[in-house]
């Protein structure tokens, strides 16, 4: 198949891009894993599909999928590298509802939507020991996609994430977000994510962490996230929106042949 696409990133959590908007693209999972593969094929985080918009109020319905093949309700980084491609800033329709964007001084700012908040809202088992969750001291939220939050060492990230993302109480995985509190108005985050593995950044994983040390009075509503390859700024605002700021990367334009 010959396909144009659009190499892209926020902060490293790297995309590939695919307008499917006036020639329609399928992929099967299959290729989506084979497009998302860093030896076999272009390689990246998740794989963003553009297609045209179901809701008048939008101008593209984008979805993103992870490099196992699995649909993600919601992506961060991707959302403001979406935003800048198309410019004018757009409103997005994901999976997770409408998504207006901003663009200042370079910087893109993507209303990630109203946060559900704790175990209740995002998928857990109807029956699951849960006794050893205790240890993590974990909090969860769902930003249209599940993240659970420890308050620990990012260095634990690539030892506990694993094993965490598909502990047994999560039947549909989560994204495990493991965040440092560093003062009242700055985080320092690695995420695990589902479907991923340790990613360089995460923009859902960002606002969920902020999110989720607000409800604990760790941090203020506006927080800098400082992750592998910069900072976020976040603001889980009174209305209820999260608001997450930062850049978003064009790195070149290639064809599938
Ligand atoms: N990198 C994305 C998160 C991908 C989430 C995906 N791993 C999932 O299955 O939810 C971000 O910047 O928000």
């Amino acid at each position: 198949m010959s396909l144009v696409f659009t190499k892209m990133h926020g902060l490293g959590n790297d995309f590939v891009v695919i307008d499917g908007r006036t020639t329609p693209v399928t992929l099967t999972e299959a290729e989506i894993r084979a497009l998302c593969d860093r030896h076999l094929g272009i390689g990246c985080d998740q794989l963003v599909l553009l297609t045209p918009p179901t809701d008048p109020e939008a101008d593209v319905f984008v979805r993103f999928y992870n490099p196992d093949g699995s649909e993600a309700g919601a992506c961060g980084n991707a959302s403001r590298c979406v935003s800048s491609l198309l410019g004018n800033e757009p409103v997005l329709q994901t999976q997770n509802g409408l998504l207006p964007t901003w663009q200042e001084n370079g910087l893109i700012t993507v209303s990630m939507g109203v946060p559900k908040l704790d175990w209740q809202e995002i998928p857990l088992a109807q029956a699951c020991d849960t006794r050893h969750l205790p240890l993590y001291d974990a909090a969860a939220c769902s930003m249209g996609n599940p993240h659970a939050t420890l308050f620990r060492s990012i260095e634990d990230a690539a030892t506990l994430g694993d094993a965490l993302e598909h502990d047994a109480l999560f039947p549909e995985r989560a994204n495990i977000g493991f965040a440092e509190i560093r003062s009242r108005t700055h985080i320092r985050l690695r995420v695990w994510e589902r479907g991923a593995g340790l990613t360089l950044a995460c923009g859902s994983g960002a606002c969920a962490a902020v999110v989720n040390a607000v409800r604990r009075d760790l941090v203020e509503r506006t927080c800098v996230v400082t992750m592998e390859k910069g900072d976020l700024t976040i603001t889980w605002n009174e209305d209820g929106a999260v608001l997450m700021t930062g850049p978003a990367t064009t790195v070149f334009t290639g064809t599938l042949v």
